[in-house]
């Protein structure tokens, strides 16, 4: 008996261009970063747990208060009309915003290789496997301690290349005439008078 329906599109075997585990998490890290209001490096973080359940997400970010029209995003001498002072790492904000009780033997994907402060976090918070895609502060002092930290810890960790060089969400896939009327949707309609 064949259990198998007919999909949509007349094809009674599974799609294969899914995502996959690893593709999925780390877009779902990039998108986060999306919400960054950082101008030059916006970085997200994803912690999975053991059932490849996504429990925290999180993104460069001032805290919760700290308007991000008032305080800077440069870089300056001064350290105080400088950003770093201030903002919240993706990492730190993906642990703060844990939906379960907690992250023991969790995997992080992120973006960037975490700094130290981070790195503390990571270990203390029971992660045990960072997955990341950029390792542009290598050189610095902050991530040589981090890597310090992790390996002694025993947390592992494993550079990520993407797989698809793009992953594409597209919304004209959509079914327009029957969504509420939005600017865009106004504009899709002319763009086909
Ligand atoms: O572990 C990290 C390290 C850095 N970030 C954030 C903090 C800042 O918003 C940027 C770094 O800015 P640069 O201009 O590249 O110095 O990245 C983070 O979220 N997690
Ligand atoms: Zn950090």
């Amino acid at each position: 008996m064949d259990l198998k329906p007919e999909s949509s599109n007349g094809s009674t075997t599974k799609r294969l261009d899914y995502l996959e585990w690893e593709e999925y998490f780390m877009a779902t890290a990039f998108l986060a970063a999306k919400r960054s209001k950082d101008p030059s490096t916006q970085v997200g973080a994803c912690i999975v747990n053991e059932d490849n359940q996504i429990v925290g997400v999180g993104y460069n970010g001032m805290p919760r208060g700290c308007c991000d029209d008032v305080f800077p995003w440069g870089k300056s001498s001064d350290k105080l009309k400088s950003k770093y002072l201030y903002v919240c790492h993706a990492e730190a904000n993906a642990i703060l915003n844990k939906n379960s009780a907690s992250v023991k033997n969790c995997t992080m994907y992120v973006a960037l290789f975490p700094c130290n402060e981070c790195a503390k976090q990571i270990i203390q918070s029971g992660i045990k496997k960072v997955v990341y895609v950029s390792d542009k502060h290598a050189h610095k002092k902050s991530t040589i301690a981090s890597k310090r930290m992790l390996t002694a810890a025993g947390v592992e960790t494993q550079q990520y290349c993407p797989k698809n060089k793009k992953i594409e969400i597209d919304f004209t896939e959509l079914d327009w005439d029957q969504l509420p009327s939005t600017p865009l949707k106004k504009k899709k309609d002319n763009d086909s008078l």
